[in-house]
């Protein structure tokens, strides 16, 4: 939450062009508000809906920017084995701001704290699915945006590319050179 994955991947899609699916989005076209849908359905059947659209997303090739948590889905784990994965992290000091009057429900009372205890929770995850890990803490989102279009080329030109389109999954900080916090 507040790497800059939404953002980020939307001009990486452009420049690359190639199609752009935010997940996040999908969702809510197809199910209303994520707020409302973690109250009224609960968070598990959130993951559900979303690792669907992540799964046609995938699918459909082109640049995928994950939510944060779609990873915590095993089918997501699995479908991510044949994609390039770009993990963005960025430090807790840098998202406060980002995130600041956010409406995502896993951080909406808990602020900072909430976040980087998901971030601790998950970035061992995160890590081991990441193909290459990019901070943005320091980093306006073009720049962020020109290092995974540089990156995705030339992961493609490598003998051992995967053959599925770039997908800019996960997203979040951590505390060392990249992902100080991750969700
Ligand atoms: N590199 C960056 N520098 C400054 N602000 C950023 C950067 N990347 C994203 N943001 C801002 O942070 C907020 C969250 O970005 P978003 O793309 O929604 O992140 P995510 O999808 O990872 O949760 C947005 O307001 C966005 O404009
Ligand atoms: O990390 C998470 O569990 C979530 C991250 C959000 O997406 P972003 O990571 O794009 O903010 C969104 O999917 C939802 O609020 C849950
Ligand atoms: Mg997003």
């Amino acid at each position: 939450m507040g790497a800059g994955k939404s953002s980020v991947g939307k001009r990486v899609a452009k420049a690359l062009g190639v199609p752009f699916t935010d997940t996040d989005r999908v969702v809510v076209r197809e199910h209303g508000p994520i707020p409302r849908l973690f109250a009224e359905r609960g968070e598990p059947v959130f993951r559900e809906l979303e690792a669907e659209a992540v799964r046609r997303a995938l699918a459909a090739g082109g640049v995928v920017s994950l939510g944060g948590g779609a990873v915590l889905h095993p089918a997501t784990r699995a479908a991510l084995a044949d994609a390039h994965v770009v993990l963005l992290t960025v430090t807790a000091e840098a998202v406060a701001g980002r995130i600041a009057g956010s409406d995502r429900p896993l951080i909406a009372s808990g602020g900072i704290a909430a976040w980087q205890a998901i971030l601790d929770e998950r970035l061992p995850v995160y890590t081991e699915l990441a193909d290459v890990v990019l901070d943005t803490s320091r980093r306006p989102m073009s720049r962020v945006a020109d290092d995974v279009v540089a990156w995705v080329r030339a992961a493609a030109a490598r003998p051992d590319a995967a053959t599925s389109a770039p997908a800019d999954a996960v997203g979040t900080s951590t505390p060392t050179t990249s992902d100080e916090g991750a969700p």
